[in-house]
């Protein structure tokens, strides 16, 4: 089978990682200078025992170093990763864990672990700004870390068609209704030749207007911008916008991708330039396929160290008003796929905010919407 995890001709250290964290506080322990990667923070955990899953070596490893008990606790899977250290290759299986109230205020005061490690609380800001030196694999970890809890998506330009000028209403109605601050998939899918030579007039105009917002783009837009004439004006403006945060990249585009991959087994950069190689990615899926699909191009990308896949938008979780002819997945059948994901998963289809601690019962780091998500 086409596979481009890794192959290392040494064995794979499988480890279990905690990121255990109390609202916008998180867990690091100290490594011993004699240890691997010594002299660096590092989030809980440990090797996976032979007979052990991740999860059970999650609880104990978090037992073991901390006196913690998780066992309670939901822990999110974030993602599995691959990293070669040159003298070690370890395979990172990574959950987040939300603690109560409660084992807060038990631990929060606790300076060493019960290996006798230092521990610190370090604030999410920080932690993301790398002022906590970690170990490399861990880059992947924190690019992870950055996507919210709520991803807003635009209606598309057909939403507006009635209206004399569409383009004017779809602009006006995001500038009013998006929240502040929001992540937004800007998605617009023009139908006419008219509309799509606008669409990245549109995307620019809207984040101007609204400089608040953190603009995930349609990956074919920011490939288009690096491939036209204006590509230098256009590359610095991506590269110089801190509120473009991802490129997206749609179910369609991502098969595509693969069907090309596996014709060409060994891409090199010039082939991927069609991808966003200056952004990390979201991606889209609907079935075990796409997820495998999505698990290649991730770890392909960790591997010639382009940004990361941050995201995976695993839909339709429930019927939606948007796509009336899909058949929606439900909760119990969206989270087994969603643990084949390696990397956060997004839910979406027929959600609303007030879900998210259902989502995140089942698996999903985030939630996504139109309608429910923007505001008044
Ligand atoms: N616990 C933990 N390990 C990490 C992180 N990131 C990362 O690359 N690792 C690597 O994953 C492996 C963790 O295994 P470990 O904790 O059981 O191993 P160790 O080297 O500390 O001890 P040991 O080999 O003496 O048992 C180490 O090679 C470590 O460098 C992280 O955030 N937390």
């Amino acid at each position: 089978m086409l596979s481009y995890q890794v192959q290392p001709t040494s064995t794979i250290v499988n480890v279990a990682v905690a990121v255990i964290h109390y609202q916008q506080q998180y867990l690091l322990g100290f490594r011993n200078k004699t240890q691997h990667q010594g002299n660096r923070y590092e989030f809980v955990g440990g090797k996976i025992e032979a007979d052990e899953t991740a999860r059970a070596a999650l609880i104990r490893e978090v037992s073991e170093e901390t006196g913690i008990n998780i066992k309670d606790n939901v822990a999110v899977k974030l993602g599995r990763l691959h990293h070669d250290y040159g003298d070690k290759h370890v395979c990172l299986q990574v959950y987040q864990v939300a603690l109560t109230d409660a084992q807060f205020a038990k631990h929060q005061y606790e300076s060493h672990g019960l290996e006798g490690q230092p521990l610190v609380w370090a604030d999410k800001n920080k932690l993301l700004a790398g002022d906590y030196p970690l170990p490399a694999a861990n880059q992947t970890i924190l690019a992870w870390l950055q996507l919210p809890t709520h991803l807003v998506i635009t209606y598309p330009l057909a939403h507006f068609s009635d209206q004399s000028n569409a383009t004017a209403a779809w602009l006006a109605y995001q500038q009013q209704h998006l929240p502040q601050d929001a992540w937004v998939y800007i998605r617009i899918k023009a139908s006419t030749v008219n509309e799509q030579s606008q669409e990245i007039m549109l995307i620019k105009q809207l984040m101007d207007l609204r400089p608040d917002i953190n603009g995930v783009l349609p990956n074919h837009h920011i490939s288009q911008m690096l491939t036209t004439d204006n590509q230098d004006v256009h590359q610095a403006y991506i590269q110089n916008h801190p509120h473009i945060k991802a490129g997206h990249l749609t179910h369609t585009e991502l098969m595509q991708w693969f069907s090309d991959l596996k014709k060409q087994p060994k891409p090199n950069q010039k082939d991927t330039k069609c991808l966003s190689i200056d952004q990390p990615l979201i991606i889209s899926c609907h079935d075990i396929d796409s997820i495998y699909a999505a698990n290649q191009l991730a770890a392909i990308r960790l591997k010639n160290q382009q940004p990361p896949v941050i995201g995976m938008l695993l839909s339709p979780v429930l019927a939606t008003q948007s796509h009336p002819d899909d058949v929606p997945l439900g909760w119990e059948a969206w989270s087994a796929l969603a643990q084949l994901a390696d990397m956060p998963v997004i839910s979406l289809g027929g959600l609303s905010p007030i879900m998210s601690q259902q989502a995140s019962h089942y698996g999903a780091t985030s939630i996504a919407g139109i309608r429910e998500f923007l505001k008044d």
